[in-house]
């Protein structure tokens, strides 16, 4: 059976603000996420014999937790399909970066899947079943730029300017919940509205306290400063810099220490999956 790649792209957080926290310890926030035309890509074989397995292992993660067979599994689970899946994961994006990877790749896998294996699920019950495997998949299903409120499951679209951006990473590792956890954290910047959205009025609330734990982090934000407004997405670790045409950012990276890696992408509005999922629907 031919393999048909997808399309698994990177999200940034333009800005993060921490507006509350709810009784189950999850936080109240407000970010836009930025759709960019970077990514992974994730290769389906559709099989009748009703078996999913990896054609690959991603290291340092066991198949059973891979967020690609676990949404497979979970799509498989509710739809009862008799179908199966043979599934490749081709990675680009860094692991536990901010840039949102692994619940990209699951939010990928789950609409190929429902096009490919034909269940039929519409865009709302996949974004149900995506919330089950991580706060950021259904924005991927989503699949637009755009405002979020909530946990980052409530979405006003916007239109954000044409932007390339320079992400780089410091090659350090920042738990997500070691930030959400951290008494230090500030949990009650005013709520703005989606209208009144503009990058150099807002921030990024766990970057402080994320450069103090990390200073390779803020030594990699004060290096890219110099260059472009620059902020850090999501909880980390992976900083952005904002950047009006390609060979400015490209001039950037050429120059970036050896230490550090990074990549440049275009935002976009609508996501390579979104468009590509309408293409096979035709
Ligand atoms: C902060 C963001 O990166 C913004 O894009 C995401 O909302 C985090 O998304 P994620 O990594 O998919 O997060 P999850 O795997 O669902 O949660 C990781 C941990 O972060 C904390 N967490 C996450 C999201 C949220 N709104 N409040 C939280 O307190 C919880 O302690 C949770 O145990
Ligand atoms: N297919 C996958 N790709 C990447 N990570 C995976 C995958 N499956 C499971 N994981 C696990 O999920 C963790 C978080 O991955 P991810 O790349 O989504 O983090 P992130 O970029 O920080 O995302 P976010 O911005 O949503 O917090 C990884 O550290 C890894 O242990």
């Amino acid at each position: 059976m031919a393999v048909t790649w997808w399309a698994s792209p990177a999200k940034l957080n333009l800005f993060l603000h921490i507006t509350g926290r709810y009784e189950d310890g999850y936080h109240a926030l407000q970010t836009v996420f930025q759709m960019l035309d970077y990514g992974d890509e994730i290769g389906v074989e559709t099989s009748d014999t009703g078996e999913i397995s990896l054609a690959q292992s991603i290291s340092g993660v066991a198949d059973h937790e891979n967020l690609v067979y676990r949404a497979a599994k979970l799509l498989q689970t509710e739809t009862r399909t008799t179908e199966g899946a043979k599934l490749h994961i081709h990675k680009r994006l860094p692991m536990g970066g901010g840039v949102g990877g692994g619940s990209s790749n699951a939010a990928t896998t789950l609409c190929a899947l429902n096009s490919m294996w034909r269940t039929a699920l519409n865009q709302s019950e996949l974004i149900e079943l995506g919330q089950q495997l991580g706060a950021d998949v259904p924005v991927f299903i989503h699949g637009r730029t755009t405002f979020a409120e909530g946990t980052g499951d409530k979405f006003t679209d916007i239109t954000t300017p044409d932007t390339v951006f320079l992400v780089a990473h410091p090659n350090v590792h920042v738990s997500t919940q070691a930030i959400f956890t951290a008494a230090d954290l500030p949990r009650k910047t005013p709520v703005i509205s989606s209208q009144h959205y503009s990058f150099n009025a807002t921030q990024n609330d766990c970057q402080e306290i994320v450069c103090k734990r990390h200073p390779e982090v803020a030594k990699l934000l004060q290096w890219l400063l110099q260059f472009a407004p620059s902020r850090m997405t999501g909880t980390g670790a992976c900083v952005f810099s904002v950047f009006s045409d390609r060979i400015s950012a490209e001039k950037t990276l050429k120059q970036l220490p050896s230490q550090w890696s990074g990549f440049i992408a275009q935002g976009v509005h609508t996501s390579p999956l979104l468009k590509q999922l309408k293409q096979y629907s035709i």
